[in-house]
């Protein structure tokens, strides 16, 4: 398989009021086309500092980013980036948020609201369609922003932390949604999660991150799909790799 996305060497330092912020150093990562690659790590790793450079936002201070063979310098239409931060337009409802990035597309009005109709189901928020974005909770907000990501259709999908502020039923409901969209797309996925548990059920490979984005654990995720988050718990092979990915992150917190 080949290289879609790559970092080599890449460093991020922030200088604020004369202070600087080392919040990665001499970090490289690779990420094949097609696959689903989530990456680990306790707050204020680099984690959201990664996705950043991966998106093409920021310039690093040293090294280079890499996406499709060529050096990546500002964003690019075929990467979607799903922040920690509201990006939905206040102005528009779910259903004209949704609709913006296939609008950008030239897509004809009637499959656009196919479409965004389709996705507003798909994360749960049928009937909210003309609900404004201050008229949604915090979690509701970021399901939207998941079906405007999605509606796009990107090639590559960053995501920061997309589930954490979900309540355990819905953050169920849409990994596995999550995974029938992926499953035959051949996007490819970088997913940055506090969780082991999703990062092992939705990853074909699992990169541990400490301290200034220091990998820790790269590990191939052989576990056969579909996934069943139940069903894993007494799987010996997930156990394992559940106790490893624990360790080392308390490992890189010491
Ligand atoms: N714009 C900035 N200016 C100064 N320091 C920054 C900036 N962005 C991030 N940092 C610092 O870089 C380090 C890494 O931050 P980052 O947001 O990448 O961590 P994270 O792993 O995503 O954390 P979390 O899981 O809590 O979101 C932190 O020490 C943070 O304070």
């Amino acid at each position: 398989m080949t290289a879609l996305l790559s970092v080599d060497g890449l460093s991020q330092r922030f200088v604020k009021n004369d202070t600087a912020t080392v919040a990665l150093r001499d970090f490289s990562l690779s990420v094949e086309q097609g696959t689903f690659v989530s990456v680990l790590g306790r707050s204020g790793c680099g984690k959201s500092t990664m996705l950043n450079l991966l998106a093409g936002l920021t310039t690093p201070t040293s090294g280079e980013v890499r996406y499709q063979g060529k050096r990546l310098t500002g964003p690019h239409t075929d990467i979607g980036y799903l922040t920690q931060s509201d990006t939905l337009m206040p102005w528009r409802d779910v259903q004209r948020n949704v609709e913006m990035p296939l609008e950008l597309q030239g897509v004809p009005a009637a499959e656009r609201s196919r479409t965004a109709s389709d996705l507003i189901g798909r994360v749960g928020l049928s009937g909210f369609e003309h609900h404004y974005p201050r008229e949604l909770s915090g979690g509701m907000r970021r399901r939207a922003s998941l079906a405007r990501m999605l509606a796009g259709s990107p090639s590559t999908l960053l995501m920061d932390e997309p589930f954490g502020a979900l309540d355990a039923q819905l953050r169920h409901e849409l990994q596995q949604e999550l995974l029938r969209l992926w499953e035959g797309s051949e996007q490819t996925v970088v997913f940055v999660t506090h969780d082991i548990e999703e990062a092992i059920l939705l990853g074909d490979r699992v990169v541990v991150l400490g301290g200034l984005g220091r990998i820790v654990v790269d590990r191939r995720i052989d576990l056969p799909r579909p996934r069943n988050a139940d069903e894993l718990q007494v799987d010996a092979t997930y156990v394992a790799l559940y106790k490893e990915m624990a360790g080392a992150l308390q490992g890189a917190a010491a």
